[in-house]
C-alpha cells in the first residue's frame, strides 16, 4: 500500500515540478499557458510561449508523468478496454473533417452550433454526428458548449484547413470514386495552402487506420508477400504506385508530410539544425533524395542561401506535385528560376545522373528508409554511394526508436548517441509523452512493411553499404534525428 502511495506521489511530483517551472516562466514572460478552450493561432504570444525550448521540455516531463499517473489510477479493465478501441476516436475524427465540422464552427464562433445545422450542410445523420463530436469533446477535440451545440476549442481548430466552409462543402460533393473497392473520394485542393496538420489527420484517420486493421491478419498468416494496405484494397501495387493513379491521394500525401516538421518545436530543430549547413563551401551541391514537394528543401535553402540544392523523386511526383507546388509560391519560384533549387524526376533504384556524380557534398533523406526493408534501403545507400566522392556525407533524417526501457546498449556507439535518461520512476522513452514514434512506426508496416529503426538497426542497415555512421543528431523529444554518415 505505502509502494503505491509513493508511486503516485512521485509521478504528482513530478506533474507539480514542471508546472511549476512552466508557470514560472510564464509570469516572468507576462503569458498565460493556453487552455484547452483556447482557439489555437500560432502568431499569439501564448502559442508561441508552448514552443521555447525549456517549456517543451518541462511539458514532456509533466505528460509523460500525467500519462503514466493515469495508467497507474485506472482500472485495468477501462485502461485496455479504451486501448483496444481507440479507432471509435479515428473514425469520429474523419466524419468530423468530411463534414467540414471545424469551419462550420469557425463560421459559427464561442456559441458554437447545433449538430443539426453541422448535419444539414452536408445532409449527413445529426445523430451520428453528434455522437462523433461528443466521444471527440470527452477526448478534447471540440467542446459541447450545450447539448449538442459544439465550437471549437484548441485542439480541432488547430485541424482547420482556413478555407471557406461553402467551398469544402462544394469540394467534398466533386469528389470522384476510385475504381478500386474501399477506396476513399479526395480532393487535393482541400489541402492545398493550409497547415498540412489536416492533411496528416486525414490519411491517418483514412487508408491507414483502415489498412491497420490488417495487420494481425498479415501478421499470423506470415507472409509479406502484400502489405496490410494491399490486403484492404486488395492491390498489389505499393503505395507509390497507388498514388500516380489518384493523383488528388498523392497531393494530399505529400501535404500532409510537412507536418511532421510541425508535430513538435523540436522536429523542426532536427529536421534543420542538426548538420551545420553553414560549414558547406558556396555553391555546394546538396540533393535531397525522395523530397516529395521539396518543403525540407526550401527551408534548407532559406537557411543556407550559399548552396544549391537537387530534390529528387518520382518523375510523376516532380511533374505533378513538387513543379506546381515551386511555381505556385513567388518565394519557391525565385529559387528556381535562380536555380538554386532544381527539381529532378529520379528513382533512388537507378544509378544517379551522370551530372551529380562526384559533385555532390551531402546527400539527404527525410523519411525514405522507414518506407523500405533493410534489403531495399541497402540497395539505395549502395546507388548513392556509387555516385559519391571521398567527401561526401550522407545525412539520414529519420525517427531513431528508443526502447521503452533504459539501456547502456547504445551510449558509446557514435558521436551524440547518449540522451539524458528520463527522471524515475517515467519509462525510459518518456512512454506516452513520445507515441507518435511508436505510432508512425505501425503505419510503416501497415503501408510498406516498412518500420522505423533503433540506433542498433541503423548501424547494422549501413553496414555493408559503402557508409559509416560518424555522428547522431538527436533532440530531446524529438521524434527526427539525423544520422551522418562518412564513406568508408
Ligand atoms: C515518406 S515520403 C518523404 C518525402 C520527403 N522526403 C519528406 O520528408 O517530406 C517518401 C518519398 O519517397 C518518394 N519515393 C518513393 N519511391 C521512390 C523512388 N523509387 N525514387 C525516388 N523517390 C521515391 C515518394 O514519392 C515520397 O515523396
Amino acid at each position: 500500500m505505502r509502494n503505491r502511495l509513493t508511486n503516485l506521489r512521485q509521478l504528482a511530483t513530478l506533474i507539480n515540478e514542471q508546472v511549476d517551472f512552466i508557470e514560472n516562466l510564464a509570469e516572468q514572460q507576462g503569458v498565460n499557458y493556453p487552455t484547452i478552450d483556447t482557439i489555437f493561432n500560432e502568431c499569439n504570444e501564448s502559442e508561441k510561449f508552448t514552443t521555447q525550448a525549456e517549456v517543451f521540455d518541462a511539458s514532456l516531463i509533466a505528460i509523460s508523468a500525467a500519462s503514466q499517473l493515469i495508467a497507474t489510477l485506472k482500472l485495468p479493465v477501462p485502461a485496455l478496454y479504451e486501448r483496444a478501441t481507440g479507432y471509435h476516436i479515428s473514425s469520429a475524427l474523419r466524419i468530423a473533417s468530411e463534414v467540414c465540422a471545424v469551419e462550420l464552427l469557425r463560421d459559427a464562433g464561442p456559441k458554437g452550433m447545433h449538430v443539426k445545422d453541422i448535419a444539414a450542410a452536408t445532409e449527413t445523420n445529426a445523430t451520428m454526428l453528434g455522437r462523433c463530436l461528443r466521444i471527440l469533446a470527452t477526448h478534447y477535440v471540440f467542446k459541447e458548449v450545450e447539448p449538442n451545440v459544439f465550437a471549437n476549442n484548441r485542439l480541432s481548430s488547430m485541424m482547420d484547413t482556413g478555407k471557406d466552409s461553402k467551398f469544402l462543402v462544394k469540394l467534398a460533393k466533386m469528389a470522384n470514386p476510385s475504381p478500386l473497392q474501399g477506396v476513399s473520394t479526395v480532393r487535393g485542393e482541400k489541402y492545398i495552402n493550409t497547415n498540412s496538420v489536416v492533411a496528416l489527420l486525414d490519411i491517418s484517420t483514412d487508408y491507414i487506420y483502415k489498412a491497420t486493421s490488417y495487420i494481425p491478419d498479415v501478421f499470423l498468416s506470415n507472409t509479406k508477400s502484400r502489405s496490410a494496405f494491399q490486403t484492404s484494397i486488395n492491390y498489389d501495387g505499393s503505395l507509390w504506385d497507388f498514388f500516380e493513379e489518384h493523383p488528388h491521394h498523392l497531393q494530399r500525401f505529400q501535404i500532409s508530410m510537412e507536418a511532421w516538421t510541425r508535430m513538435n518545436p523540436a522536429n523542426l530543430q532536427s529536421s534543420l539544425k542538426g548538420f551545420d549547413w553553414s560549414t558547406l563551401p558556396t555553391g555546394a551541391t546538396v540533393v535531397d533524395v525522395g523530397g516529395g514537394n521539396g518543403s525540407v528543401s526550401f527551408d534548407i535553402a532559406k537557411r543556407a542561401p550559399h548552396i544549391n540544392i537537387v530534390v529528387q523523386d518520382r518523375v510523376q511526383t516532380i511533374k505533378d506535385v513538387t513543379i506546381p507546388t515551386w511555381q505556385a509560391d513567388p518565394e519557391k519560384n525565385e529559387l528556381l528560376k535562380s536555380k538554386r533549387v532544381s527539381l529532378e524526376g529520379h528513382s533512388f533504384f537507378d544509378d544517379q545522373p551522370s551530372h551529380l556524380v562526384g559533385k555532390v557534398d551531402v546527400y539527404f533523406m527525410r523519411y525514405i528508409l522507414h518506407d523500405w526493408s533493410a534489403a531495399e534501403s541497402a540497395k539505395i545507400l549502395k546507388r548513392i554511394h556509387a555516385a559519391a566522392s571521398k567527401s561526401t556525407k550522407l545525412l539520414i533524417i529519420d525517427q531513431v526508436v528508443p526502447y521503452a526501457c533504459p539501456t547502456q546498449a547504445h551510449k558509446h556507439l557514435f558521436e551524440g548517441s547518449n540522451l539524458p535518461q528520463a527522471p524515475y520512476p517515467l519509462l525510459a522513452n518518456l512512454g506516452e509523452a513520445n507515441s507518435p514514434t511508436y505510432r508512425l512506426d505501425i503505419a510503416m508496416e501497415a503501408l510498406f512493411n516498412g518500420q522505423e529503426r533503433t540506433l542498433g538497426e541503423f548501424q547494422e542497415l549501413t553496414e555493408g553499404t559503402g557508409w559509416r555512421i560518424e555522428k547522431i543528431f538527436q533532440t530531446k523529444g524529438s521524434n527526427i534525428s539525423q544520422i551522418l554518415c562518412t564513406k568508408v
